[in-house]
């Protein structure tokens, strides 16, 4: 779905990605892990089309990523990004609506999807409350639902990506496994989800695929029984542990 090729993005004499080429597929969870300042969050702004690489190229669905047309890529891939909150007083329903804006609808069509999502992700008791006044978890429930409902279509999600990074920050534990069942509901769906993860054991009960990266380079990339090893995990965060296997698709990292 998504393809990079020697990928870099550099800031003055810094570089903050370096000739990342990697494959994600279509309908699988990717995460993309790595220590604080890696890169992960910037390789996330590259993939939604809002930092231009400084060189190499990314592709969305084998066409250049900045070839799409405007609306269509709004319309196919929706970000969830570390981004400060607006401090305009909007209420949380007048914001969602706002994810509706590249899709040439009615103004009913437009209220249908969203309460077909706020019903879905139960946030009917918030759709009066201007964001402002949200609680760091309310507004990441918020995001999340801003991000479903811009890609939206009366067909579903398939062939539409979420761009997730660190979803679950400020979610308590109830919250986690909504979100978790949420977006796996999103993939049956036909979906596809790249996501940023601090928990790297939460990362391996989900990703069918992990990217690795430590200082922008890539350390490992592939399927997660591939990657999720001591050495890629010691090489990627420089700590030492034991990776232990449940079952078929259960891989656990214990810290020594
Ligand atoms: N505009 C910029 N100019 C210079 N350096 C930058 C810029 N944006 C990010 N960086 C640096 O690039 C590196 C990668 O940042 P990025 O936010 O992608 O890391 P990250 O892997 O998402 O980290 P974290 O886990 O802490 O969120 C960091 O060292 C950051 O300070």
């Amino acid at each position: 779905m998504f393809e990079t090729n020697n990928l870099s993005v550099r800031v003055g004499n810094t570089t903050l990605l370096n000739n990342i080429t990697v494959h994600f597929h279509s309908n699988q969870l990717s995460a993309i892990l790595g220590a604080n300042g890696a890169g992960k969050s910037t390789l996330l702004k590259v993939l939604s089309g809002d930092l231009a690489p400084s060189s190499g190229t990314v592709n969305l669905c084998g066409q250049k990523l900045h070839e799409w047309p405007a609306g269509e890529l709004a319309t196919t891939r929706a970000i969830m990004a570390q981004q400060r909150r607006p401090q305009f007083a909007f209420t949380v329903l007048e914001y969602l609506m706002l994810a509706r804006h590249a899709w040439v609808e009615s103004k009913q069509q437009s209220i249908e999807f969203t309460d077909t999502i706020v019903q879905r992700l139960e946030l009917q008791s918030f759709l009066q409350r201007p964001i402002t006044q949200l609680s760091g978890g309310e507004w990441q429930r918020v995001q999340f639902a801003r991000a479903w409902l811009q890609v939206l279509s009366h067909e579903g999600v398939k062939n539409k990506v979420l761009l997730l990074d660190e979803p679950t920050a400020a979610l308590d534990i109830y919250q986690q496994g909504r979100f978790f069942s949420l977006l796996k509901e999103f993939m049956t769906e036909g979906g596809t989800v790249l996501i940023v993860l601090h928990d790297i054991n939460q990362a391996a009960r989900i990703a069918d695929a992990m990217l690795l990266l430590n200082q922008g380079h890539v350390v490992a990339s592939g399927r997660t029984q591939d990657v999720f090893s001591e050495s890629h995990l010691n090489r990627c965060f420089n700590v030492s542990g034991s990776v232990q296997h449940h079952g078929d698709n259960h891989a656990y990292f214990h810290y020594l």
